[in-house]
């Protein structure tokens, strides 16, 4: 049967509609398929003749290629931008006001999909931004923001050269930060990204420790990077392991922020004790390291037990997992700490730092060399670091004309006269403490709320550490009778127990499984009185130790005073009760075979970094 009959339909009025209409699709379809063709062309030539990569949002270097692109103003036509807040002054994307303070508040970066194309170098690239697949911690697929760039040549090495100058631009535009990248995990994914903070750099004389400490931390990291050859030739990983110890607000992250200033390098750091790290997290976040970073490890301690110790705790009745029940399933084990320690080395030139408050949890593996090098350990102010925090705080009352003027019956000798003497102040202040009483941060902390005031400051002193000291009796007061109480109520429990063993159980009362565990010792009721903090201790502070021979640790507690002989000496403190380490003396391999014999033996005579 004819579906059509042509000869019929020639002579209809539709005839001629008809036969335009599938003239029209007839050509639609040859402009698609060229178009087509030209498509499918252009993508073989671009497979074939150009080199792309990716940079995805959260990666170091997407911060570079995005700066990169700004100052090449690649995105200048566009029209749409993405606008995000941010705390630093340095300006990504477009700049949208000549006010500083405004364009430094947020990151406009266009939104566009659509590829642009620009010149660098005599080579053509091909830009463009669009949503990447990427795969979450737990392999869950999530969406990040993403540049690909294609450069028109075959040579891989220009677009690694690109991404060098990228690399290079963006440090040198960073120059007066320091680019921490904190670890974070977004909201909507069990993914992470880095959350990128820029921070000015710290001056190294802002922070008051013991002599030399610093510059010897310093000329140690910098030696490790001059010698990364020698590293490679003795098959050791390129990575320099630090562990900063002591109680907190006594200056370990300020002492880290300094070293990256000097030495011009980003911080990657994440905390241990946060609730979405755990090992998978950490071997994900340091795989994206770029080499001559920091990475920082902060509450090192903060470690939960492997699965099979847990069992096996929980064999012996003890569940030793910091934090119950979910820490077995979340947090970072000993094993994927030491994984990813390990690892940090495949990437070259790191400088591994860590810190704790407890260096007496720290497992023996953990503080082994080539994972860590040198310790530094940390204690509250002495009556040196006390002045030189007051000296420091209030060096400009001088600069800015507002002199500080002493009564020169604050310094004992000729009445009447007056003299601008800020030392005299900061001895003042120092000398109303004891040694190793508050720690750096307090008393940062108090000259902050009298900033404008010196004078005031110094004088006032006293008063305040008689109210610190008084706040700290009644807390440790209170303490004490919360203990006292909790040992009562264990004692009730344990004779009702008896009693229900001894004459059968009472109706009504639920049977106490027997025999009641021990309180551990020095728990409870049957512990001495609280032991006063190390402020009330009488006896002497101790004399520095000469530097140990054998490389111990750094002891910033133990340092030399610096003279305060002038001062009216407060009642004498020892130093607070180190907590005996279970660290192992450390051999530095920088001696043996070091290139250069005077320089290492300086460097191992350090005020006995181990
Ligand atoms: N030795 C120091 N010299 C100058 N400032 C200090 C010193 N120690 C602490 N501070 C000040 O105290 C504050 C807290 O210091 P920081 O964060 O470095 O302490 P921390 O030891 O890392 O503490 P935590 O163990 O709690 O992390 C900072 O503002 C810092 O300026």
């Amino acid at each position: 049967m004819q579906l059509v009959d042509i000869p019929r339909l020639q002579h209809t009025w539709a005839y001629g509609y008809i036969i335009d209409g599938l003239k029209y699709i007839a050509a639609g379809a040859v402009v698609d398929a060229i178009r087509r063709s030209f498509v499918w062309l252009y993508q073989r030539l671009k497979l074939r003749y150009s080199t792309g990569a990716e940079f995805v949002v959260g990666d170091p270097s997407y911060e570079w290629i995005v700066l990169f692109l700004t100052e090449n103003g690649v995105w200048e036509n566009a029209r749409d931008f993405r606008v995000t807040s941010k705390s630093s002054k340095l300006v990504y994307g477009v700049s949208v006001s000549a006010d500083p303070d405004i364009v430094g508040s947020a990151d406009y970066v266009p939104t566009y999909e659509s590829p642009q194309l620009f010149r660098w170098r005599g080579y053509w690239v091909e830009v463009q931004r669009y949503r990447a697949q990427i795969q979450g911690v737990g392999g869950q697929p999530q969406q990040a923001a993403a540049i690909f760039l294609t450069v028109f040549t075959r040579n891989l090495s220009v677009l690694s050269e690109l991404v060098e100058e990228a690399h290079r631009g963006y440090q040198h535009k960073i120059k007066p930060y320091v680019t921490v990248f904190l670890a974070d995990s977004p909201s909507f994914g069990g993914s992470f990204l880095w959350n990128v903070k820029r921070k000015p750099h710290r001056p190294i004389e802002s922070i008051i420790l013991p002599d030399g400490i610093l510059d010897d931390l310093i000329s140690d990291a910098k030696r490790f990077f001059a010698s990364e050859a020698w590293y490679h030739r003795a098959g050791i990983p390129h990575r320099r392991g630090y562990l900063l110890f002591g109680p907190p607000g006594t200056g370990k992250s300020s002492t880290i922020h300094a070293v990256a200033g000097e030495l011009n390098l980003e911080i990657h750091s994440f905390s241990l004790s946060s609730a979405f790290v755990d090992d998978a997290f950490l071997q994900r976040a340091t795989a994206t390291i770029p080499k001559r970073s920091i990475v920082l490890v902060e509450d090192i301690d903060c470690i939960t037990h492997s699965r099979d110790e847990d069992d096996e705790d929980d064999e012996d009745g003890g569940g030793r997992a910091r934090g119950g029940g979910d820490r077995r399933r979340h947090g970072v084990t000993l094993s994927g700490l030491l994984n990813m320690i390990d690892g940090i080395g495949s990437e070259e030139g790191k400088l591994f730092f860590a810190t704790t408050n407890y260096v007496d949890r720290l497992d023996a593996a953990l503080m082994r060399p080539g994972r860590i090098d040198r310790r530094i350990r940390y204690a509250l102010a002495t009556g040196a670091q006390a002045k030189g925090l007051f000296e420091r705080l209030f060096q400009d009352a001088e600069v800015d004309g507002a002199a500080v003027i002493v009564e020169s019956s604050v310094k004992s000798g000729v009445d009447g006269e007056m003299e601008k003497e800020l030392s005299i102040l900061a001895q003042q202040f120092a000398a109303a403490l004891r040694d190793y009483e508050f720690s750096p941060a307090e008393l940062q902390g108090y000259l902050l709320l009298n900033r404008e005031q010196p004078i005031e400051a110094a004088t006032e002193m006293s008063a305040w550490v008689q109210r610190q000291r008084d706040d700290r009796a009644e807390k440790a007061e209170l303490r004490a009778e919360r203990r006292e109480r909790r040992a009562k109520m264990y004692m009730e429990a344990a004779r009702f127990q008896q009693q229900q063993q001894q004459y059968g159980p009472y109706p009504g009362f639920p049977v106490l499984p027997g025999p009641m565990p021990m309180p551990p010792p020095g728990s409870f009721g049957v512990s001495p009185p609280l032991a006063p903090p190390p402020i009330v201790s009488p006896s002497p502070v101790p004399l520095p130790p000469s530097p140990p021979a054998d490389g111990g640790d750094v002891d910033v507690a133990a340092a030399p005073l610096v003279a305060l002989a002038a001062v009216p000496a407060a009642a004498p403190a020892s130093p607070p009760p180190m907590v005996a380490s279970p660290l192992t003396p450390i051999v530095t391999p920088d001696v043996a075979v070091d290139a250069d014999p005077p320089v290492a033996a300086k460097l191992n005579g350090i005020n006995g970094i181990s």
